[in-house]
């Protein structure tokens, strides 16, 4: 079988440059593309110098003419980019993995209408260890179901954008599903001032932003008396790389659909 030809957008930011050094490691597939905004000053540049590697890729401005020479694109980038990129993908027949938050409900739609005509994967969150949490929040909270207070906390670096982050909330829904509530009608997003006592149907989410934190989340399941908390931490970006290189290799070949990591790694 011929190796996956991946493309990264957002090469010169932080999961792109983490990528591009995954990719160049990795024997199994090969770096097809690596893609910017025009106008960064990575355009140009060679994409493994990016990363202190060799590699026979320049960095383009051009999404659409590359997508010839990829199999799949992978894009960490920002909503409005990643769905200007999704059409591209469509377009040109070519599979995407998606690990950028922050995207609203109209770009989750677009998103699934997409991968009516190639395949997707897109997750808020690539690293095994996150999707084992989920499987473990599940559990928890079928157990834990009455007497408990959930309250979900995440820290990040200063440089994050979007808040509570996109694993955050897949945690809260999670959470929710399992209880049978919808995040949407329990959530409370940070507290101030007099707030009355804690609605016991309520799953709160708090929010941490300093230095260059790579991504920890904590649900505490607060009872009387006791206290079970729930933690993922992340000391690299390697294990959000690795994941979406797997779950590149897991749309090679295949003709469309949506898929989140879950599906990826076997775990339904
Ligand atoms: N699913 C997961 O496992 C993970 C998800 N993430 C998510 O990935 C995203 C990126 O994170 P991170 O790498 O830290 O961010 P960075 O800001 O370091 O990198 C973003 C990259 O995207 C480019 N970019 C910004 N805006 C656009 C746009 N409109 N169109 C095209 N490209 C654009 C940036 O270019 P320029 O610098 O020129 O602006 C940069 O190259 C975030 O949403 C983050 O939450 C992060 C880690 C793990
Ligand atoms: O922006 C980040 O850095 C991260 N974003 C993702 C999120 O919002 O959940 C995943 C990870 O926590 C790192």
């Amino acid at each position: 079988m011929s190796k996956a030809r991946i493309g990264i957008v957002g090469a010169s930011g932080r999961m792109g440059r983490m990528l591009i050094e995954a990719v160049l490691k990795d024997d199994a597939v090969v770096l097809g593309g690596a893609f910017d905004l025009p106008g960064s000053p990575a355009i140009g540049s060679n994409a493994g110098a990016l990363v202190g590697l060799g590699s026979d890729v320049l960095v383009s401005g051009d999404l659409a003419g590359g997508m010839k020479d990829i199999d799949c694109l992978i894009d960490f980038t920002r909503p409005e980019g990643t769905l200007e990129h999704l059409e591209i993908c469509r377009k040109a027949g070519v599979g995407i993995v998606i690990g950028t938050t922050g995207i609203d409900t109209a770009g989750k739609a677009a998103i699934a209408a997409a991968a009516r005509d190639v395949p997707v994967v897109f997750a808020p969150n690539m690293a095994v260890g996150v999707n084992l949490v989920f499987k473990l929040l599940d559990t928890a909270a079928r157990i834990l179901n009455e007497g408990y207070d959930i309250e979900i906390v995440e820290a990040h670096h200063r440089m994050k954008v979007d808040a509570p982050s996109g694993t955050a909330l897949r945690m809260g829904e999670v959470v929710a599903s399992a209880l049978g509530r919808d995040l949407a009608d329990c959530a409370v997003y940070g507290r101030e001032g007099v707030t009355g006592e804690r609605d016991p149907s309520t799953i709160g989410f708090a929010t941490v932003r300093g230095g260059d934190i790579v991504g920890d989340h904590t649900v505490m399941f607060c009872g009387l008396g006791e206290r079970v908390e729930i933690t993922h931490k992340a000391s690299s970006r390697m294990p959000y790389a690795l994941g979406s290189l797997r779950a590149a290799r897991f749309i090679f070949g295949r003709a469309n659909g949506l898929f989140d990591m879950q599906d990826v790694l076997g775990f339904r």
